[in-house]
């Protein structure tokens, strides 16, 4: 398998097709989902040429954390529903590509086993946790504790999710909780119980200054759309942004993650780093994004595409191919860094 579109196919083959259906959906009638994809193919680069690039070098570094490309994993829920060896093959095969792996408050592993499968394949990994701010903030901080004690070296804070999107696949299938042998591994509570992840509509940025004061990790939030929220998170001293429509998962006709990416770069101003994610499957695209002003991409689907067909094994090969295409479309372009790719090389 060659392409992400090849992996999708596989993937479709072995997973039962509710949960297919779960990792593919998006909400309401899935045009944002559609619109994340359209809007890399309504976009051309046009090329630099006799630049005398010969080596092209991908490494970025993201909030303190070094990539080996522009490419990192956002975070998705419930990947032993894709393979048994869920977050744990994720951990080993994103932690040997170099890159950072964000892993879903929603994994059906613990925290500290997914840094441990990361930690054996590589010395220093880079993890980040993603969190949806419980209303319980006692809880909330007890989960920020245990991510620290795990080695995580930043917290990404979603915050496009103060109801659940309405999935209508999902409730066209009847999808929606795990199979009872597997658990939201990090909801689990002082007494071992798990606790359901509760999206809360009251959350403010006074919750994220409480969050700020509560931890010294970098903090970044993913699902911002608006400028003016932008604006309100450098001030309110966060590290970096997700650009993020959760895939197309939530509100439905959101605007592309593309088509946001340029006012977005401009109210941030490069004081701190943007990562777009929605409809990366091709190096192009990431150096679309990146010319328009993102750091780096995030994936979702791609890597659970790769799981799916083949565990460790299909995430190592989603990130070579990857890697491999961008570090070619660097080459087309005449460009040797990722910093080098600027908005004029997009139509
Ligand atoms: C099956 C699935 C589960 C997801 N789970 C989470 C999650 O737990 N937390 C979160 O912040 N985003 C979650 N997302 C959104 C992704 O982090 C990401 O924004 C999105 O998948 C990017 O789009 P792409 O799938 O087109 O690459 C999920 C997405 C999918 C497809
Ligand atoms: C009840 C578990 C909530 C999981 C949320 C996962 C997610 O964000 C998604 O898009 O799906």
């Amino acid at each position: 398998m060659r392409t992400i579109a090849e992996f999708e196919a596989a993937a479709r083959e072995r997973l039962e097709p509710a949960h297919y259906d779960f990792f593919a959906g998006g909400a309401g009638d899935e045009r944002t989902l559609r619109a994340n994809e359209a809007a890399f193919g309504r976009r051309s680069l046009v090329p630099r040429v006799l630049r005398g690039n010969g080596k092209r070098d991908l490494a970025v570094e993201i909030a303190g954390s070094p990539l080996s490309m522009p490419v990192l994993v956002s975070p998705t829920a419930f990947h032993r529903l894709a393979h048994p060896d869920g977050e744990r093959a994720t951990a080993e095969a994103v932690a040997a590509a170099g890159t950072v792996m964000v892993v879903s408050m929603a994994a059906t592993t613990a925290i500290e086993d997914i840094a441990a499968a990361a930690r054996a394949v590589a010395a220093d990994p880079s993890l980040w946790f993603q969190l949806y701010l419980q209303p319980d903030l006692e809880f909330t901080g007890s989960v920020v504790r245990r991510a620290e004690r795990a080695g995580v070296r930043a917290l990404v804070v979603t915050v496009d999710s103060p109801v659940f999107g309405q999935r209508e696949r999902d409730h066209r299938n009847g999808f929606h909780d795990l199979p009872p042998e597997l658990a939201v591994e990090n909801m689990r509570d002082g007494s071992g119980s798990v606790r359901d992840i509760e999206m809360s509509a009251e959350l403010s940025w006074d919750h994220l200054a409480w969050l700020r004061e509560t931890t010294s990790l970098p903090l970044l939030l993913k699902g911002i759309l608006h400028p003016e929220d932008a604006r309100l998170a450098v001030a309110a001293g966060v590290d970096g942004l997700v650009v993020s429509n959760h895939g197309g998962r939530q509100l439905d006709t959101a605007v592309s993650t593309l088509d946001a990416l340029p006012e977005l770069a401009a109210a941030v101003g490069g004081v701190i780093p943007l990562v777009l994610d929605g409809g990366v499957r091709r190096g192009t695209d990431v150096v679309k994004a990146l010319a328009l002003g993102a750091n780096a991409v995030g994936i979702g689907r791609p890597v659970l595409w790769g799981l799916a067909a083949a565990g460790r094994e299909g995430v190592a090969e989603v990130l070579a191919r990857l890697r491999e295409e961008l570090d070619h479309t660097l080459a087309l372009c005449g460009a040797g860094t990722p910093g080098e790719l600027t908005a004029d090389l997009v139509r």
